[in-house]
């Protein structure tokens, strides 16, 4: 891509706290604007859960990178068929049940495994049949895609992250969900910052916003990136 060209792929980078919407909304405004959708979440809980499922000790960072080179990732991008496989095994619901939740730091937090996943997500990217995709995550917006054409920082009050995740969780209390959202945020935000907003990145703040108003936001601010763009005001990319 040569960033001159505005008939070239829109690439919306969307980070966030856990909870604040992050997949749910990037899915839905994927689905409004015609894009292709990257759960970049799924990949580091997809490599937990293959490191659990083997019985290997996830703790070891040694034993952790020695697994890249066997981690068999795929992902569906369309929003309309959302898939995760880890070889021929198909963990889409799996990598979301708690033991995979609460281990998904001791992957996340190595350099090495970071960059592996950071070069697959480029390479999806790269190669959606899309005019454009929403890739959401954590560092999306300063690492994964700091030239994407809109950068957005998706946020909501602890309070209503959890009201939300509580909804969403049987036989679970709202102490508990806030908690787990509290230290999830914890260990992820000594890795990478994702609790402000980079130079040029906008904040959409979905607190007292219902998600198809949260839809909506993101889609305006993808709408007045493009609407910049075809008047020569900036370049996309
Ligand atoms: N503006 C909103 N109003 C009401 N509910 C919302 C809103 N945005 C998201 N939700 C709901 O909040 C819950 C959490 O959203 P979602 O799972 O998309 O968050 P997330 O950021 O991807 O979380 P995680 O980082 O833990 O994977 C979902 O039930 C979703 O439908
Ligand atoms: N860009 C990203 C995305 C995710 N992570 C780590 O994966 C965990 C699960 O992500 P979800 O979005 O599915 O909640 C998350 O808690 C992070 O540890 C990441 O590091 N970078």
């Amino acid at each position: 891509m040569n960033g001159t060209d505005v008939t070239e792929k829109i690439v919306v980078a969307i980070d966030g706290p856990a909870g604040s919407g992050k997949s749910s909304v990037s899915k839905g405004a994927a689905r409004e604007l015609g894009f292709a959708y990257l759960d970049t979440g799924a990949a580091y809980r997809a490599l937990a859960w293959m490191l659990l499922d083997r019985g290997l000790d996830a703790e070891n960072p040694e034993v952790v990178v020695a697994s890249l080179p066997e981690f068999d990732f795929a992902i569906g991008t369309d929003p309309d068929h959302y898939f995760v496989k880890v070889g021929p095994d198909d963990v889409t619901i799996a990598i979301r049940e708690p033991w995979v939740t609460s281990e998904v730091r001791l992957v996340a937090r190595l350099p090495e495994v970071r960059s592996h996943l950071t070069a697959l997500f480029r390479r999806t990217i790269a190669s959606t049949p899309r005019p454009g995709i929403v890739v959401e995550g954590r560092d999306i917006t300063t690492v994964v895609a700091p030239d994407a054409t809109s950068r957005i920082l998706l946020t909501a009050s602890e309070d209503a992250r959890m009201k939300r995740r509580s909804a969403e969780i049987v036989g679970s209390t709202a102490a508990v969900v806030g908690e787990q959202l509290r230290s999830r945020d914890r260990a992820d935000s000594r890795v990478v910052d994702f609790m402000n907003a980079a130079d040029g990145v906008t904040t959409v703040d979905s607190t007292e916003l219902d998600f198809g108003q949260t839809v909506q936001a993101v889609v305006e601010v993808v709408t007045l990136a493009r609407t910049k763009a075809s008047d020569g005001q900036y370049t996309q990319r």
